[in-house]
């Protein structure tokens, strides 16, 4: 059983009163583990022919599953890999959905990584539109970029920006923004009873002045009638209900919108606030207590009015570029699909999302899809864009067998025996979804999945 502090047992003995005890009770249970699945690949009806797990469908989450950690190891099998799902805490993924992003639309993720609730968001996009996902430490910023990727996003922009920086290159410009806040983290001491060691009082209170610090700068970012979702994963009503207590006290043109409350998600305490603010029972909590999940606090906010009009620019792609090896490639081995948006940054092939802005000035790890790279006298794919097409898309194809060695053996970066029939770029799939790229020449196709992926074991 995880050891809590006593100070955190004191405070949610006194705040949850008659509810502690089956509170803390839950910290004698295993944690709750989830995946969700990644619709623009796959869906429920065809994952129940594929699914190699045990698995309970998660009731608030469509698409989500429950998975026993002790049966299943879903984060090495290949269907990983080739992005058909995101290993994700059930309630987090609660948050992503009250944003309800349409395609179209601009929505900014502000603290995204690793990139649970931007692959959700960028799917319920149907990856059209823009969702700038934000992340402000450079590692961090590269696990997200390497998730984006093998969801198979094409409407994303992956930046590593502080809140502040980008809230001045985008004023009054999105339609929705998610802030999930950097917090105190304690609805993560199941699952990582580490954190407990860095949970103290002072620590909740240095949360709370960084969560209304990045509230500022997402509000903004928003323009006339826009949605914030703000979330945590922590449980401190300084954290949530006083955070958000404190941002409409500064913005009278905000307000609270009510979220829809099935499978027993609870209303927010107006009790824990100072002012004893009535609608922050529109927020909502979900308990591990109440729901099969490690607990989370969302609130759906709105900007009632605002005059100010954005003033950032649209992308100007350049007119002269040469693409030639580009659509030579194209040409040798697509079939009816094309890009649009394409621009070179350097010697890097990117194909845009529509209406993208101007992006000069920020850091930009991802500006849509990566095609590949235009080497001398030839274009090279990356890997981005073997997992954002579909086998149809590719004149060549290999396709492995999820079951069957040579599935581990390209992830591990070995040399598989070629077709005999195709020459040059290799599309390969694991029991028809993309995982890479490889090369046959001379019998014997050439592995070319990225090392830093490759499988150790
Ligand atoms: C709760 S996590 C985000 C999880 C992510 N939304 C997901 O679903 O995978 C909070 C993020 O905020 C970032 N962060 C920490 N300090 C920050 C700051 N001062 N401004 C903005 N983001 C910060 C952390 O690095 C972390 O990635």
């Amino acid at each position: 059983m995880v050891k809590l502090p006593e100070e955190f047992k004191l405070k949610m003995s006194r705040l949850l009163k008659d509810e502690a005890t089956e509170f803390f009770h839950t910290y004698k249970e295993p944690r709750t583990a989830g995946f969700r699945l990644n619709t623009l690949k796959t869906n429920e009806e065809m994952w129940k022919n594929l699914n190699p797990f045990q698995t309970d469908p998660i009731p608030y989450v469509t698409g989500g599953y429950y998975y026993d950690y002790h049966v299943d190891e879903p984060g090495k099998h290949p269907y990983h890999a080739a992005g058909l799902y995101y290993i994700q805490e059930p309630s987090a993924m609660f948050v992503a959905n009250l944003i309800d992003a349409k395609p179209g639309e601009k929505v900014l993720d502000l603290c995204a990584a690793p990139g649970g609730k931007s692959t959700q968001i960028a799917v319920s996009m149907k990856n059209e539109g823009l969702l700038v996902s934000n992340e402000i430490f450079p590692k961090r910023a590269k696990a997200l970029a390497e998730n984006i990727e093998r969801f198979g996003l094409k409407n994303t922009i992956v930046t590593n920006e502080s809140p502040e920086r980008l809230s001045k290159h985008f004023p009054y410009y999105f339609d929705k923004i998610l802030v999930d806040a950097p917090c105190s983290g304690e609805g993560m001491f199941r699952k990582d009873p580490d954190a407990t060691r860095h949970w103290s009082d002072e620590h909740v209170r240095h949360c709370c002045q960084l969560q209304l610090n990045i509230l500022e700068h997402a509000y903004n970012m928003l323009k006339e009638d826009g949605i914030i979702v703000y979330s945590t994963c922590t449980f401190s009503p300084e954290e949530n209900e006083q955070v958000i207590e404190a941002f409409l006290d500064r913005h009278s043109d905000m307000e609270i919108l009510p979220i829809d409350k099935s499978f027993n998600i609870d209303n927010g305490r107006p009790e824990w606030t100072k002012t004893k603010l009535l609608d922050v029972k529109d927020t909502a909590r979900l308990w591990p207590h109440k729901l099969k999940g490690e607990g989370h606090f969302a609130a759906k906010l709105r900007k009632k009015g605002t005059t100010l009009k954005t003033s950032v620019p649209e992308f100007k792609i350049s007119k002269k570029q040469n693409l030639k090896d580009f659509l030579q490639f194209s040409q040798n081995y697509f079939n009816q699909i094309t890009f649009p948006n394409l621009q070179l940054f350097g010697n890097v092939l990117h194909s845009l999302p529509s209406h993208c802005p101007e992006l000069k000035g920020l850091k930009v790890l991802r500006a849509g899809l990566h095609l590949g790279v235009m080497k001398k006298n030839r274009f090279e794919p990356e890997h981005a864009l073997a997992l954002a097409l579909q086998p149809t898309h590719f004149k060549q194809v290999v396709d492995l067998n999820s079951k069957e060695e040579d599935c581990m053996r390209y992830l591990k970066g070995e040399t598989l025996k070629g077709t005999g029939e195709y020459k040059g770029w290799v599309l390969i799939t694991v029991d028809g979804f993309p995982l890479g790229w490889g090369k046959e020449s001379n019998g014997m196709i050439k592995n070319s999945y990225p090392k830093g992926l490759r499988i150790m074991y």
